[in-house]
């Protein structure tokens, strides 16, 4: 098992000693692996529980009616997928969720309670990562750009992407999500069994699905503002094999605005890998879903690497 760095929350408020000892692990966490737990998150477990049982419920529905929710158009509010990349299959649903009031109306509307069950998720881990990324900001000492970049996060785009894995005893396709970054500047992940893995130093670690933890993945626009010094964390999942029940993940992604420019932070430039220079050119959200649906092999990443 995977020795990974995990947050107690709480330490965050205890008192200024505490404060900074939790920041640098953070730091530690983000620069590392790209990737941290995080415990006494303060989500209640009867609020995780609702959004794992209606996602599962949503999912148990007859496929005609979650088609009807199916798009090509990757910038689309709600899209439902049966994907088969290479050899790993799964179903998801992308939702966007903030602010809930302009997306809540375009949410499954079955089965009962699903959008008031996932909308309280839905704005519990969005809060939690509000919290979560103004650590890691003052982790990186970006004090002149606090009020600025907190702001623009808090007003961002959420999208929670519920994955569903069918029991592979059910298919002759490999069940499971293909190595992949986030297209976010962090990602805060539930899982109702483990099956998460990440890569560190070029091997494959898994992650345990500690009891009350989340996952908090770094995406690929928070290498960008950190200016490469925080890695965007490869992952991919494969659920157990000798489990005969669906695995269930629900990944919520948060970002800036759809069109706000993500650049890497001025303070940060002078600390260029290369000596002294930025690494990145300033790409949005929107800039990264259409390189995902261009179908070019090269990361996004390497495509808004300054050489
Ligand atoms: O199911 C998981 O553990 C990972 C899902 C994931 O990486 C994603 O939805 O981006
Ligand atoms: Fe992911």
């Amino acid at each position: 098992m995977a020795d990974l760095p995990i947050i107690n929350l709480p330490l965050l408020h205890r008192d200024p000693l505490a404060k900074s000892s939790v920041i640098k692990k953070i730091r530690d966490a983000c620069h590392r692996y790209g990737f941290f737990h995080v415990v006494d998150h303060g989500i209640p477990d009867r609020v995780i529980e609702d959004a794992l049982k209606v996602s599962g419920e949503f999912f148990q529905l007859p496929m005609a009616e979650k088609e009807e929710l199916a798009s090509d158009d990757v910038c689309k509010e709600v899209r439902f997928c049966k994907l088969e990349m290479g050899e790993f299959a799964r179903d998801f649903l992308k939702l966007y969720a903030n602010p809930l009031d302009h997306f809540l109306a375009s949410w499954p509307r079955s089965p009962p309670y699903y959008r008031e069950k996932m909308g309280i998720y839905s704005k519990e881990v969005r809060k939690l990562s509000i919290e979560l990324f103004g650590a890691i900001v003052e982790s990186l000492n970006l004090d002149n750009q606090t009020n600025h970049l907190q702001k623009n996060f808090e007003q961002g785009l959420q999208t929670l992407v519920l994955n569903s894995y069918a029991p592979c005893s059910e298919s002759d396709k490999k069940i499971g999500a293909p190595p992949h970054t986030d297209h976010s500047i962090i990602t805060v992940l539930l899982q109702s069994a483990p099956g998460l893995e990440i890569e560190n130093g070029e091997t494959w670690k898994n992650v345990p699905n500690l009891k009350g933890s989340l996952q908090v993945l770094v995406g690929v626009h928070l290498e960008v503002i950190s200016n490469g010094f925080y890695k965007s964390v490869l992952h991919r999942a494969i659920p157990s094999c000798g489990d005969s029940i669906t695995r269930l993940s629900i990944a919520s992604l948060h970002n800036l605005a759809i069109d706000e420019v993500v650049e890497p932070a001025a303070e940060l430039e002078i600390d260029g890998e290369d000596g002294n220079s930025r690494m990145y050119k300033g790409s949005s959200l929107r800039d990264y879903l259409k390189h995902l649906a261009s179908g070019e092999k090269r990361g996004f990443i390497e495509t808004i690497k300054i050489n």
